[in-house]
């Protein structure tokens, strides 16, 4: 399938969006899929019915439901770490019974679901008026933006995120904590990350330091309840996870302890359902209108068969301004890989470069090159069609039209016809010429649109668990297991060595050249 893909590409090179459009007045209808309310639009790509066709073939072919069921059912799909994959199983509020090694995991996920809202509705009328949540990748990155996208909704303490090791982090952000009514939250799945125990204690001390002791101030969210006890957090205020919960699919769980307690539980169990019925959709629905097995299908032809290599996301929702953060991890930790689940080289590349920044600021920014640059960039809109603010109903106006602008602008684009008559008030002979070419666009670049009524908890949720599916459903056809990481572990191990030269405790014999240069710098000038 792989080549026949190729082979409908060659046939359609240079063929223009726009005149498909042209053909097929039911394109829009024919090449969009409207699920719970969301609308996803790929009509402005390259995809008509036979490539369509082709690559839920493709899908089919690598068995993506069979793969989608056994991820579901808790099979241990997560194979180097012989692990099963169930965020899912934290977002089924019914508690249907999901098995993980013959036990029905549900129990415990809604016991610890119970508790957390517990705990969260008593900070939230606690008097505590700051939450610091202290996690780096998935245990910071989820709350995070969610947080931020869910402002409207937030009605309990100020929150905080520290993630970096770089102590401006913290210390900018205990600037604006009142010691005596700030909580903070030690988010790690594994209770081991570098950056997020240094941090922890950095806020112990300061704690003390300010005179008012830690007890009661530290919350521990873990997979790894030995380690969060050693750091004498009691048991009522730590919450556990199992290692079937990755740790950028973690969001639903624990580690959104903290968007819980900035938006209430029941806001957060709107979240939770969202997920949950982007979950239904995704088992459901067959794979020709199923949202992200088509969301998926698109990026594919995008990246493995043009050749696209990098996808740029852009929210049109200020609120979502962390969403291409977020999925940058979530993609790229999970499909940046080289070999194959059974250990042989990938036969084609990796997934994309995930980037992006929300509309408008982005327009004024990169844009440049989307439009005219030599790369193709395919381009992922996001829009909500009301926003929260009634009084500014002008500016989400504005927004809007930005936003379908720009796919029409990628899409069409300028010829150079076009371009000559602006300007050929102002210039005349070659000078036109030259000048009618700087202005040309050669369109043709393809983009999607998501556009949902207006981004609340429950679309949150649906929107977050599209992208984890589309995620599990390219690394199912790429062949690649989208649940371990091992390619951030070098980095780590290299940097507990270099610890102690950076400080000069130990000599930096065996390192190449430029690392001794860059560490005698830091020894001269720090
Ligand atoms: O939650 P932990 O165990 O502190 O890990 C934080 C992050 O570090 C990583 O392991 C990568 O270094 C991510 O996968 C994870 O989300």
């Amino acid at each position: 399938m792989w080549d026949e893909l190729k082979s409908l590409a060659a046939e359609r090179d240079g063929r223009r969006i726009d005149a498909l459009f042209a053909e097929d007045p039911g394109r829009a209808q024919a090449f969009s899929i409207a699920s719970d309310g969301m609308l996803f639009d790929f009509s402005k790509t390259q995809i008509d019915a036979e490539v369509s066709a082709a690559l839920v073939a493709l899908a089919e072919g690598a068995e993506v439901a069979a793969r989608r069921d056994a991820m579901f059912a808790g099979q241990k799909i997560n194979e180097t770490e012989g692990r099963a994959v169930l965020h899912t199983a934290l977002r089924n509020l019914d508690g249907a019974p999901v098995l993980v090694d013959g036990e029905d995991v549900m129990p415990e996920v809604l016991e610890t679901l119970t508790r957390m809202e517990a705990l969260a509705t008593e900070i939230r009328s606690s008097g505590i008026t700051d939450v610091v949540n202290i996690g780096i990748g998935g245990s910071d990155l989820g709350p995070k933006m969610g947080a931020i996208a869910l402002a409207p909704f937030h009605d309990g303490p100020r929150c905080h995120f520290v993630s970096n090791v770089d102590g401006a982090d913290i210390a900018d952000t205990l600037k604006r904590c009142p010691p005596e009514s700030t909580l903070f939250i030690i988010a790690s799945k594994t209770f081991t990350t570098i950056e997020t125990m240094t941090n922890a204690k950095t806020a112990w001390d300061w704690l003390e330091a300010q005179g008012v002791g830690t007890d009661g101030k530290f919350v521990a969210l873990s997979s790894n309840l030995e380690k969060a006890a050693e750091w004498g957090i009691p048991e009522s205020r730590v919450f556990g996870f199992e290692d079937w919960v990755g740790g950028r699919y973690s969001m639903w769980g624990p580690i959104g302890l903290s968007l819980m307690i900035a938006i209430g539980p029941e806001d957060f169990r709107t979240f939770l359902r969202g997920g949950q019925a982007m979950d239904r959709h995704f088992r459901e629905t067959p794979l020709a209108q199923n949202m992200p097995v088509m969301l998926a299908l698109v990026g594919i032809w995008h990246n493995q068969i043009l050749g696209h290599a990098t996808r740029a996301v852009l929210p049109y929702d200020n609120r979502l301004a962390r969403l291409p953060a977020y999925l940058q991890q979530l993609e790229m930790e999970s499909n940046g890989k080289s070999v194959s689940i059974d250990g042989a080289d990938l036969a084609r590349n990796s997934g994309p470069v995930v980037w992006g920044e929300p509309g408008t600021n982005g327009q004024h920014a990169f844009y440049q090159l989307i439009h005219q640059g030599t790369r193709v960039v395919p381009c992922e809109f996001m829009v909500a069609a009301k926003g929260h603010e009634p009084d500014l109903a002008h500016h989400h106006a504005l927004l809007i039209a930005n936003c379908l602008a720009q796919s029409e602008a990628l899409m069409r684009g300028r010829s150079l016809d076009e371009a000559r008559d602006k300007v050929a008030g102002a210039f005349e002979g070659e000078e036109l010429e030259r000048q009618a070419r700087h202005r040309v666009f050669p369109g043709n670049r393809p983009s999607t649109t998501l556009i949902y009524p207006q981004l609340d908890p429950e679309t949150l949720g649906r929107i977050v668990a599209l992208y984890e599916h589309r995620v599990f459903v390219e690394g199912v056809i790429l062949d690649i297991n989208s649940f371990d990481q091992w390619g951030v572990e070098l980095g780590k191990e290299l940097a507990t060595a270099l610890g102690p030269m950076v400080t000069g405790d130990e000599p930096a014999d065996g390192k190449d050249g430029s690392t001794r240069q860059l560490l005698d710098f830091v020894h001269r000038n720090g």
